[in-house]
């Protein structure tokens, strides 16, 4: 049995997650601990996740859990997770890493503190989001130049990045289906007098509304007709039970950096 530490197990994601690892025949949740101050440290995290107490307290801080389970699971803040990685690679503990906005500088330091432990690392968990990105790179590779590419997300308002992990990384797969470096070619606002679209630009625009768990489409547009390809969460489940998947799975792998491609097996598609 796979023993799971929730990071930030009172968030919206940790909440789900609690979920997904309690009905996974081989994790077990182990610990679960949250930011400095938080109001639920020393709540039963059973009872503020799954409507009944499992007697996991959550704790304040990952260093007071480090020794009660197997994989870290972490849907928190970039620079939240950026410590936890430097706490798994000093304990060699696995991690699954779903938190968004990590900088080049963070994925950069990332990588080389995973020559210490086993991490999955992916802007998006759903099934669904990991087909898309393959469909998005087929899909532009096959159009070519000639089709305008341009990203819309949306997303609730309690959301503190932008654009989404998910629209940067679809940027990323479009870019790459037609040779491009999406550094030197993504439009990130458009204002003003800006002039006429360029051709190899990939725009990616953001909507903060309510509710809205996460909805992404892709245009390819040419002259007279387009196609989007869309996915649109209906609830977190989705993300969640993708992180305890990833869990089990990064559980007896070698040390570096892996993605839910590998963990769905969707490299080769
Ligand atoms: N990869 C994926 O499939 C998905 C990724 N996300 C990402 O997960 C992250 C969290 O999203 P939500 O759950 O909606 O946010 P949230 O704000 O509801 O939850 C984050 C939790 O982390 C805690 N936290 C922050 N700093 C901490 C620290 N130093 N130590 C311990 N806990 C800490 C907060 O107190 C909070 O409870 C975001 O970056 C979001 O973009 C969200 C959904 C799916
Ligand atoms: O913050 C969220 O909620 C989500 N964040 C992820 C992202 O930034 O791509 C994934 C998902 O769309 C929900």
């Amino acid at each position: 049995m796979v023993k799971v530490i929730i990071a930030g197990a009172a968030g919206r994601m940790g909440q789900r997650i609690a979920h997904m690892v309690e009905s996974h025949s081989g994790l077990q949740y182990g610990a679960a601990f949250e930011a400095a101050g938080h109001p639920e440290i020393g709540r039963d995290a059973g009872e503020l996740a799954l409507g009944r107490k499992n007697g996991v307290i959550i704790k304040e801080g990952l260093e007071s859990v480090i020794e009660q389970g197997d994989v870290i699971i972490d849907f928190t803040f970039h620079q939240a997770t950026m410590e936890f990685a430097r706490i798994a690679a000093k304990h060699n503990k696995a991690m699954v890493i779903g938190t968004t906005g990590l900088t080049a500088e963070n994925l950069a330091e990332l990588k080389e503190l995973a020559a210490n432990f086993p991490c999955v690392q992916a802007p998006n968990m759903s099934v669904c989001v990991n087909v898309l990105f393959q469909l998005v790179k087929k899909t532009a590779a096959i159009l070519g130049d000639d089709y305008d590419i341009e990203i819309i997300e949306a997303h609730h308002n309690k959301k503190k990045d932008a654009p989404s992990g998910t629209a940067l990384k679809l940027g990323e797969m479009a870019a790459e289906g037609v040779g491009r470096n999406l550094a030197e070619v993504a439009v990130l606002e458009r204002s003003g007098i800006i002039g006429e679209r360029k051709p190899n630009e990939i725009g990616i625009q953001t909507i903060r509304a309510a509710d809205i768990v996460g909805e992404h489409t892709v245009y390819f547009a040419g002259p007279g007709e387009r196609i989007e390809l869309s996915h649109r969460a209906h609830s977190r489940d989705h993300f969640a039970k993708g992180a305890a998947t990833a869990a089990a799975w990064v559980a007896d792998k070698d040390n570096g950096i892996y993605s839910m491609f590998d963990v769905l097996g969707l490299n080769d598609l």
